[in-house]
């Protein structure tokens, strides 16, 4: 698990290290870790250190400080060390040292283009969390002049340009082969489309305690993925892997019943009972005939998919919401909400049906993801999965939102939403809690979708997902394997592997 701290979280947790160790130490320490970064590239791209020319473009903060105190070090071991005045004033300290070391400093006025051709690495020491998102033009074509180079360029920080706790990033921001963070992760590491202009993403321990401070993001690796996915123990049966009631599909719409449905088989669920469009039925019945359709025990649902105008809309969800059962709400189900939900109903808008959930302009969703995921949560009772390219899920009250394995953008297709319903479903139907369970579905779709990337359609996708789970059980039998008469049945809602919580062990409730 990755936990990511906003900007107001970050400074308030190096003010508590300034009074320990001195604000000094900690910029030496996120120096150290930049310039052992740096000569790491360097070596692996040119084979030495030695003799490699850096440019370092310097802004007006303590971000441009760290950059020239690593820009000392590779003076020393040997660098050919220009500074760029890229932006304001350089930190005065960090210059004098790098001057002292051999550097150079040069104005940004009189260094062009052409000028970076013999340089092998870029150092982005530009904005760090103090940056308002955007670069000035000029700056922004010299950037642009080392990624069309394909110069490495090492984000110190963060990529210059980007919105440190949105994600957000203007045209221009830096595109980083490599970014190298102090202390913790912050949104912008996290969320698209900043997460992108990351590259390979380093963490340096510069001493930060962070355990008593509720983060704002939690991002799930496929290890955490594996570790809480249900997996059924040695004597399961169809109920105690779940079944999933699903009331999707219309007559104008029937594939996104069939979709739906094909999620819940693949997602793992014991049995389906398809109790939506008959239209989508007639496929269903065909393609896969372990689904059932007369009414009778149910331990999920999933509705809304496909259905178009409903005239009942309202009257199913309240029936619904009335029984009690974890209940995704997902695609036109979304029109017929009553006013209060409660936690086990999931709703998983993309950004446009949350805009208008929430009463505002899509582009208000996409300028800060996670603000408006947790608002909807806040708002309704119930938790919320944002689709998009980074998948976020808030629930009431909780300060954390989880983020999902990124996946490739050929997932986001007509369809995928559909199967993504049907996933979350089946996990509900396991016994998982639903903040879990949705980022569990959304990252095993991401997760199957980075296997073969590529225009899948959606059906297959889903099949893939149950390949990706499989490899889960695989991974379980082998883990019980190593323990020789330990116990033999599995508690299923319960994480198989590793640690549940990760070491902040929190449920962030405000
Ligand atoms: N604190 C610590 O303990 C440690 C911090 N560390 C490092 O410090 C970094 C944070 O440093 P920082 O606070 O000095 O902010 P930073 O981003 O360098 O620059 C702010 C300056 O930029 C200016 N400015 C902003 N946006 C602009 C724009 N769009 N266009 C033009 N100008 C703009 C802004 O101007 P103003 O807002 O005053 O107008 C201000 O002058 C952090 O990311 C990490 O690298 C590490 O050493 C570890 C220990
Ligand atoms: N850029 C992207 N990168 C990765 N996944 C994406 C991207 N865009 C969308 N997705 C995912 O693709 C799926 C598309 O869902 P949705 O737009 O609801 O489609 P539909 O409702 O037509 O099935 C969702 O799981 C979403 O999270
Ligand atoms: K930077």
């Amino acid at each position: 698990m990755r936990y990511a701290f906003t900007v107001a979280q970050t400074r308030a947790l190096e003010e508590a290290a300034f009074a320990v160790v001195g604000g000094a130490a900690l910029m030496q320490r996120a120096a150290h870790g930049l310039s052992v970064r740096a000569a790491d590239l360097l070596a692996a791209d040119r084979g030495a250190v030695y003799g490699a020319r850096v440019v370092v473009l310097v802004g007006p903060g303590n971000n441009g400080g760290d950059a020239l105190y690593a820009g000392q070090r590779l003076a020393r071991r040997g660098c050919a060390v220009t500074a760029v005045q890229a932006l304001g004033r350089p930190h005065a300290a960090g210059l004098a040292a790098l001057l002292a070391a051999g550097g150079r400093l040069i104005g940004g006025d009189r260094f062009h283009d052409q000028d970076l051709a013999a340089a092998d690495l870029v150092i982005d020491g530009v904005l760090g969390i103090g940056g308002r998102p955007g670069l000035p033009d000029d700056l922004a074509a010299l950037i642009a002049g080392a990624e069309a180079r394909r110069i490495p360029i090492v984000a110190v920080d963060l990529p210059s340009g980007v919105d440190t706790d949105t994600g957000q990033a203007p045209e221009g921001s830096v595109r980083a082969t490599r970014t190298v963070t102090f202390g913790t992760f912050k949104p912008c590491h996290l969320i698209e489309p900043a997460a992108s202009r990351c590259g390979q993403l380093d963490l340096v321990d510069i001493g930060l305690d962070e355990s008593r401070t509720v983060p704002a993001l939690a991002a799930w690796e496929p290890e955490d993925v594996a570790a809480h996915w249900p997996v059924p123990g040695p004597t399961s049966d169809k109920y105690a892997r779940g079944v999933v009631g699903v009331d999707t599909g219309s007559q104008v719409y029937p594939g996104a019943g069939v979709l739906s449905t094909c999620g819940a088989v693949h997602g793992g669920a014991g049995m389906v009972r398809f109790l939506g469009a008959p239209r989508s039925a007639e496929i269903i019945v065909r393609d896969l005939p372990n689904v059932v359709f007369g009414e009778g025990r149910v331990q999920s649902w999933l509705v809304g998919s496909g259905w178009g105008d409903r005239a009942d809309g309202d009257d199913v969800i309240a029936g619904l919401v009335a029984e009690g059962l974890p209940l995704v709400i997902d695609a036109d189900g979304l029109r017929y909400l009553p006013a209060a939900l409660p936690g086990n109903v999931l709703l998983t808008p993309h950004a446009g049906e949350l805009a208008r959930l929430l009463g505002i302009e899509r582009a208000e969703v996409s300028a800060d993801p996670a603000t408006a995921v947790r608002r909807a949560a806040d708002d309704t009772g119930a938790t919320v999965l944002l689709k998009g390219a980074t998948q976020l899920v808030a629930a009431a009250g909780v300060e954390t939102v989880e983020v999902a394995v990124p996946g490739p953008a050929w997932t986001g297709q007509a369809g995928s939403g559909d199967v993504l319903g049907g996933l979350c479903a089946a996990v509900l139907a396991a016994g998982v809690g639903t903040r879990t369970a949705a980022v569990l579905a959304a990252s095993v779709q991401a997760m199957a979708a980075a296997r073969f990337p590529g225009p899948i359609p959606p059906q297959q996708l889903a099949r893939h997902c149950a390949s990706v789970i499989g490899e889960f059980s695989a991974a379980l039998l082998h883990d019980l394997l190593g323990f020789v008469g330990s116990a033999r049945s599995v508690d299923r809602a319960k994480p198989t592997r590793s640690s549940r919580s990760g070491p902040h062990g929190r449920d962030g409730r405000r």
